[in-house]
């Protein structure tokens, strides 16, 4: 596999504020690689760096073996960045919105109608192409933004939080959309902090909490770093915290995590301990409704790095 993208001790201070903290990070060429985590982790900050769109404080990012800080030319012209923010025009139509960017981007005249034609069948919205935006769901102007992206025929997609805010069948449809331009062979760079579609979706994922990398690694890789870990899921009535917290003093339990009435108990992989749990609970006079026992995902993975939840509700 070829090295693509490298970032080597890669720093963004915001005066005092470190939003990323000297990060190294590897994309391969043809892979999905995803960067994970909750909101203000610093997916934004370094997918900016690496789009050019930010200077990084110090550390290097190199494409292809060229560090992209002083020429940045051929890294532009071989990336489609799709920000958070929406960059497209709501009073023109799709193709006109377009043609904007084809023109932007420099797309040979003779080329520009098939190439508008083309990226806009595939995020499905060649149907709609003479409607004007502002009459558009926000997911299919995400897909439009996504579309706007793909006109210069990039080598490197990156997708910033894609499908936040969207209605599901968009979502579904651009999950779908960028597994086809990886097996195309487009290179993916995706950032979410929603576990299942980057579990889905990619790869490689590097875990990001407050600026830095915690974890990097394939899905497997990453859940194996909690070989020993087993998860029960309990809901009982009443959930009393003394409960909680009398599971927690068990030797073979790593962590418990209360969430919407659910107890989440990270316990060493096989261990005996549901007899001991059921006793306690029947001392404290609760009624046990459901008991599952799962071995560990990447929400779990990140819950047992970091203490907290991935997603904030
Ligand atoms: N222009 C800026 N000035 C000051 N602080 C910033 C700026 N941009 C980002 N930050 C801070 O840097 C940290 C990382 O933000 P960033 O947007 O990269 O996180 P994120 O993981 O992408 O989260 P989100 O999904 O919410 O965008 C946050 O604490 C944020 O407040």
């Amino acid at each position: 596999m070829m090295m693509l993208i490298e970032l080597s001790s890669l720093q963004k201070k915001f005066s005092q504020h470190e939003a990323v903290k000297s990060i190294n990070v590897t994309i391969q060429k043809g892979e999905i690689f995803g960067l994970l985590g909750p909101n203000g982790a610093g997916k934004s900050t370094t997918i900016s760096m690496i789009a050019t769109l930010l200077k990084p404080t110090s550390g290097d990012i190199r494409y292809k073996g060229a560090s992209t800080l002083h020429d940045s030319r051929t890294l532009r012209a071989s990336l489609g960045y799709v920000p958070q923010e929406l960059a497209i025009y709501p009073e023109f139509t799709a193709k006109e919105n377009a043609q904007f960017f084809a023109k932007l981007y420099k797309v040979p005249k003779k080329e520009r109608q098939e190439r508008i034609d083309s990226v806009l069948y595939k995020v499905g919205l060649l149907d709609r192409a003479s409607e004007k935006v502002e009459r558009f769901s926000g997911g299919m102007k995400r897909r439009l933004n996504i579309a706007c992206a793909l006109l210069h025929k990039p080598d490197v997609l990156m997708l910033d939080e894609p499908t936040v805010g969207i209605d599901p069948q968009s979502r579904n449809y651009i999950l779908e959309m960028v597994k086809d331009l990886n097996t195309e062979g487009m290179t993916i760079l995706y950032t979410s902090h929603y576990m299942e579609e980057v579990e889905f979706l990619c790869d490689r994922i590097a875990i990001m909490d407050h600026g830095d990398v915690i974890a990097l690694g394939t899905r497997e890789e990453l859940t194996d770093m909690m070989e020993h870990q087993d998860i029960i899921s309990m809901e009982a009535a009443p959930m009393h915290e003394e409960f909680q917290a009398r599971i927690t003093e068990l030797p073979d339990v790593s962590y418990t995590e209360l969430h919407n009435g659910i107890l989440q108990i990270g316990i060493h992989k096989q261990a005996d301990v549901l007899p001991e749990i059921f006793t306690i609970a029947k001392e404290l006079g609760m009624r046990i409704r459901n008991v599952e026992v799962t071995t560990p995902r990447l929400e779990d993975v990140f819950l047992y790095l970091t203490g907290r939840k991935l997603r904030d509700e």
